[in-house]
C-alpha cells in the first residue's frame, strides 16, 4: 500500500509523515527531496519552480506499493493509479503564518501560502487527481498522536473527510486584507 500526505507547506506532512512511516515500517519517497537531488528545483526566496513532467518521470520509477509520499506537489506529479489513499492535512492559516515567520519566510511568500491554504488550492487539485482515495484532516491544534491517530483511521477508511472552511473563518475575522492584499 502507497499513502501520500499532502497539503500547504507547514501543515505538518514532514512530521506526521515520519511517524507514520515508522509505525507502518514503510519507506518514506519526499517528493521535494528528489526534486532537489535530480536538480529540478529552482529555489529562491519568493517561489520553488519545479518541472514536473520530469518529476512525474522519476517518481514512476521510484514508487512501489509500499511508500509514505510526502509533498506538497503530491497532485502534479503523481499517478493517481500508483497511491491507493491521498491524506490533505489543513491547518488554520493563523498558526501557519506562524510557521513561516518561525522559518523566516518573506511577508508576500508567507501570504501567499497562507491564501492558498484558505483558498483549498491543494486540496481542489488533489481531490481532482485522486478523488475517492482523498481524505482531509483538520490538524488545527491536534497533537501529533492525535493526529496519527486520525490519518490512520484515516488509511484503513474508518474516518469521513472533515470540513474545513478558512475562508469563511478569515471573513468573520475581517482578515481578508491581511491574507490577500500586498
Ligand atoms: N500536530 C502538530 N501540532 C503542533 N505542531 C506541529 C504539528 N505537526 C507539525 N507541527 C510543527 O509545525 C511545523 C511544520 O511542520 P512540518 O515541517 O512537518 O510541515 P510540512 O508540511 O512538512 O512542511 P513543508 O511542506 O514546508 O516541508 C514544525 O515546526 C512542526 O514541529
Amino acid at each position: 500500500m502507497s499513502i501520500v500526505i499532502t497539503g500547504t507547506p507547514g501543515v505538518g506532512k514532514h512530521t506526521i509523515g515520519k511517524e507514520l512511516a515508522q509505525k507502518l515500517k514503510l519507506e518514506i519517497v519526499d517528493i521535494n527531496e528528489i526534486a532537489k537531488n535530480s536538480g529540478l528545483f529552482e529555489e529562491n526566496d519568493e517561489s520553488n519552480d519545479v518541472d514536473t513532467e520530469k518529476l512525474k518521470v522519476i517518481l514512476r520509477e521510484k514508487i512501489s506499493d509500499r511508500h509514505i509520499i510526502i509533498g506538497h506537489l503530491a497532485p502534479y506529479v503523481l499517478d493517481n493509479e500508483k497511491v491507493n489513499r491521498v491524506i490533505v492535512l489543513r491547518r488554520n492559516p493563523y498558526d501557519l503564518i506562524q510557521v513561516y515567520d518561525e522559518r523566516g519566510y518573506s511577508d508576500k511568500k508567507s501570504r501567499e501560502n497562507a491564501s492558498s491554504e484558505i483558498l483549498g488550492v491543494i486540496t481542489y487539485d488533489v481531490i481532482n487527481q485522486f478523488q475517492d482515495k482523498v481524505v482531509q484532516i483538520n490538524v488545527t491544534g491536534g497533537k501529533v498522536q492525535e493526529v496519527l491517530e486520525k490519518v490512520n483511521s484515516a488509511i484503513s477508511g474508518n474516518i469521513d473527510t472533515e470540513e474545513v472552511d478558512w475562508l469563511e473563518l478569515v471573513t468573520k475575522n475581517n482578515d481578508l486584507k491581511k491574507f490577500f492584499v500586498d
